[in-house]
């Protein structure tokens, strides 16, 4: 697999380093949860781990659509809300996202939206292809200016 290592846009450094086992486990669950994704519609597969801090445990979702097309619920939505569903409160270290998608798909708007509310915009995300981190950016970068009621 690719390590953020050996990817120009990753400035090594930049991010709390992870165990490349861990990373490569964040990946592998992503991975896996791509493969149950329902997409009769676009066919495209999106896979999401959630790495949560206390407890340590990884949360994956897929997306799954819906014949009426605005009913589909998003890979990184689906990971965020059962992670809420189980744990309540989360502490999010990072977020995996897998498509086959080279160079890698990003988070739409409403994601980083959802993502933005449960964690800081220091949280890194990783973007990968089906070979692995293709880039990391923090959801500060993906989402620099979310909407707020209260600003
Ligand atoms: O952030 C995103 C954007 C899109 N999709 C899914 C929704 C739909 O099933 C397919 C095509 O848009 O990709 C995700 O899972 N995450
Ligand atoms: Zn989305």
């Amino acid at each position: 697999m690719k390590t953020e290592e050996n990817i120009a846009p990753f400035h090594p450094g930049r991010y709390n380093t992870l165990p490349m086992d861990e990373q490569e486990q964040l990946f592998h669950k992503a991975l896996e949860a791509r493969q149950k994704a329902y997409t009769p519609y676009s066919g495209f597969k999106v896979g999401a781990a959630l790495l949560l801090d206390n407890p340590r445990d990884i949360i994956t979702g897929c997306n799954v659509e819906n014949a009426s097309y605005g009913a589909t619920v998003c890979a990184e939505r689906n990971a965020l809300f059962t992670a809420i569903a189980r744990y309540g409160t989360i502490s999010v270290a990072r977020i995996m996202v897998v498509t086959d998608a080279s160079p890698p798909a990003v988070p739409c708007a409403l994601c980083l939206q959802v993502i933005q509310e449960f964690c800081p915009p220091s949280t890194p995300i990783h973007l990968a292809s089906l070979q692995g981190i293709e880039r990391t950016l923090t959801l500060g970068e993906l989402l620099p200016h979310p909407f707020s009621s209260f600003s």
